[in-house]
């Protein structure tokens, strides 16, 4: 666990970069630090491995001060990861990532080993290990940046902005990653986003803060969504907070259609193959004609996929369907709104 108690930085200049900021992330979850730009969310991160240090307060690793503890002692426990990964561009990649082992003195053999895993844990592939940074894509260069943070199995993660250098649909599968290692891996991460979804979508706990340095907020997504503290917070988490709070209500109890495959069914049917998997809507007006549909996996996948599957079909209905993908039934306009009006309703 990592604790800020009352924790204040005052640059020299006088500028108060964060404000008596208290705040903990709990052992082995994902803590998100979120704000506008300048509202201390670097200063904060970094007074934790000591890059910079408090005027006041405490940040206790443990229960640790960590002004008692040595910054290289310190870091040897704490992964750093930033943006655009800082790779050195004149070692390999393998070297790139055995860069705290060969500090630690591991044996030339069991650094690359350990470098290798790695490579591979964080989803590249281990022929690019003789490559040099430039040689990389920029989603690559942030997954091996993940790599060499891990490469001595710190129990800290302390991750600034580290995706934001790449494009969208990068973003998404190293965020994904990310969900998937740390299932795996169980780390204590302090991540720096000012991407209010990115926060959303990684955050166990969310902390926002504001301008000046001071916390305006911490909470599970969930709650920030449906509960934010004041205007700021409720500003920030944007316009669409109520369609992103339907990211967190379950499909589990939506109630189905399952006889919309018969000729009874409406003016609309829809049409399964011979293995119960869909094929299409077609409308009473144009029978010969398949038109297209949306899915989503009840109980896995939350309301907003199953909003989204409705809007994408004419129809107007989402099809339900397990996870190899065949109709269990469809939920229709009139259950999603119901379902819809109860989100509402808290
Ligand atoms: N070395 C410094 N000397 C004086 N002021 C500083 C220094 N470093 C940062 N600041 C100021 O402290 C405040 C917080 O900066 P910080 O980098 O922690 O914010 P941030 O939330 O990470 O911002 P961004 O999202 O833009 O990176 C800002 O007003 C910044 O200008």
């Amino acid at each position: 666990m990592i604790t800020f108690d009352a924790v204040t930085k005052r640059y020299p200049d006088g500028t108060v970069a964060v404000d008596r900021l208290d705040l903990e992330a709990p052992t082995g979850e994902i803590t998100v630090l979120v704000g506008p730009s300048g509202c201390g969310k670097t200063t904060s991160l970094r007074m934790i491995n000591r890059m910079i240090d408090a005027t006041e307060g405490r940040i206790l690793l443990d229960g640790a001060p960590v002004q008692d503890i040595d910054p290289p002692t310190l870091r040897r426990g704490i992964g750093y990861v930033i943006q655009q990964a800082g790779l050195f561009p004149h070692r390999k990649i393998v070297d790139n990532i055995a860069t705290v082992p060969h500090l630690l003195g591991w044996d030339k053999k069991k650094a690359r080993a350990r470098a290798m895993e790695l490579l591979e844990r964080v989803g590249l592939d281990p022929g690019l290990a003789g490559r040099y940074p430039f040689q990389l894509s920029g989603g690559q260069q942030q997954r091996v940046g993940v790599a060499r943070a891990l490469a001595a199995d710190p129990p800290v993660l302390l991750m600034d902005e580290p995706f934001s250098a790449v494009d969208p649909i990068v973003r998404t599968s190293l965020q994904d990653e990310l969900l998937r290692l740390q299932a795996e891996l169980n780390k204590t991460i302090v991540f720096v986003t000012h991407d209010i979804d990115e926060a959303i979508k990684l955050g166990d706990r969310v902390a926002v803060l504001r301008v000046g340095g001071k916390l305006a907020q911490v909470a599970d997504p969930k709650t920030l969504l449906s509960d934010p503290a004041d205007d700021f917070v409720r500003e920030f988490l944007g316009r669409d907070r109520g369609i992103r709070r339907l990211q967190f209500i379950s499909t589990e109890g939506l109630r189905l259609r399952t006889d919309m495959t018969g000729d009874a069914a409406g003016p609309w049917r829809l049409v399964v193959d011979a293995d119960g998997r869909p094929t299409g809507w077609v409308s009473r007006e144009r029978p010969d004609e398949l038109e297209p549909y949306g899915t989503f996996v009840r109980g896995r996948d939350p309301m907003r996929s199953a909003l989204d599957a409705a809007l994408l079909s004419p129809s107007g209905c989402a099809v339900a369907v397990d996870e190899d993908g065949k109709v269990v039934g469809v939920a229709t306009r009139e259950t999603l709104d119901e379902a819809l009006a109860e989100a509402a309703d808290g």
